[in-house]
């Protein structure tokens, strides 16, 4: 694997899978694969799941790691081309990137949507550049459009909890105080209509995700609805994505939080979420306090989903 950016560099899930639950089962397995190679993770947004699970995959494969925060202690970093450079960013990505790429063997980067332009969010403008001018194999640890370390976990606890082989998965919008990337819900939605799950997306009119990310999922915007039956309940916020609307908060209508009148007219389904989640605005504290509640489960395989990429890209290198 050259890169990980998409369900699509995966490749066949059932192989990942089964690579996903080897793993789980002896983290250490390959802990000589990764000897004397250096992994760089990038972060120009917060992080805690993946900062530390990515870190540990990392170790379990016998890496070296070296963290960046961009925006404490490097330079600031103008990433517009054509810019004259006398404002108050020292530094160049164009040029910050290369040399990035020659203290490392495998760079992750976190670059979330910056809801200024969309076509510069959707392009990947940024995720792209380190594609483009590192020179190493390249992950997104969460970018503008997709979250892939976050879904193949996702994917990977669905796989061991789920009932039935084709169990219905329902991911709901709700309310937040800010407004949220589309990434983790684009990426959640990608994956999940890679696999012959029953899935169904519910959000209020306006919060249409991009078509390309839809794809063949039903939408409800019924969310009592599209409860009925469900077997796992995946919650999310995100901002509109749609025309002049973008990056904007349409709705905070506490109606769409989680609570245990919707979990009522589901088989007794699973909640997910992604974590950081806001309590009493996404989800009530009795629904992700419940048994039912996997969050944590989830969290944890963020290790394992990260151990599988990282090792496919260590196993790419020439
Ligand atoms: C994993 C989630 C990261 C980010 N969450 C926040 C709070 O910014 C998001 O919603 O995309
Ligand atoms: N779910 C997730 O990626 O969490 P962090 O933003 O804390 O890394």
């Amino acid at each position: 694997m050259k890169k990980f950016t998409c369900v699509q560099d995966i490749g066949d899930l059932k192989s990942a899978l089964a690579e996903a639950f080897e793993i789980q089962k002896d983290r250490f397995k390959y802990v000589e694969l990764g000897r004397n190679k250096t992994l760089m993770m990038i972060f120009f947004n917060s992080s805690l799941r993946t900062r530390l699970s990515t870190q540990k995959a990392a170790l379990n494969l016998g890496m070296n790691v070296m963290v960046l925060d961009i925006n404490q202690g490097a330079w600031k970093l103008e990433t517009e081309r054509g810019v004259i450079m006398d404002g108050d960013k020292p530094e160049h990505l164009l040029e910050a990137i290369p040399v990035m790429g020659c203290y490392c063997d495998i760079i992750g980067v976190r670059s979330f949507a910056r809801f200024e332009d969309r076509d510069f969010d959707y392009q990947e403008t940024i995720l792209n550049q380190f594609i483009q001018y590192s020179g190493r194999p390249v992950f997104s640890m969460e970018a503008a459009t997709r979250h892939p370390l976050q879904s193949f976990a996702d994917l990977i606890t669905i796989e061991e909890y789920k009932k039935t082989a084709r169990p219905k998965v329902v991911m709901t919008w709700a309310p937040h105080p800010r407004p949220l990337p589309q990434a983790v819900p684009n990426s959640f939605a990608e994956w999940m209509n890679a696999t012959d799950y029953d899935f169904v997306i519910t959000h209020p009119e306006g919060y249409e995700l991009a078509p390309q990310f839809v794809g063949n999922a039903k939408v409800e915007y019924d969310q009592m609805k599209a409860f009925e039956g469900a077997d796992f309940i995946y919650a999310k916020n995100w901002a509109a994505y749609t025309g002049d609307n973008y990056g904007q908060i349409l709705s905070k209508d506490r109606e769409w939080t989680v609570s245990d009148r919707q979990m009522a007219v589901t088989n007794n389904a699973f909640f997910m979420h992604c974590l950081p989640v806001r309590r009493n605005m996404i989800v009530t504290d009795d629904v992700i306090e419940s048994p039912q509640s996997i969050v944590i489960p989830e969290a944890a395989n963020r290790e394992i989903s990260a151990t599988v990429v990282l090792k496919r890209l260590i196993e790419g290198l020439e």
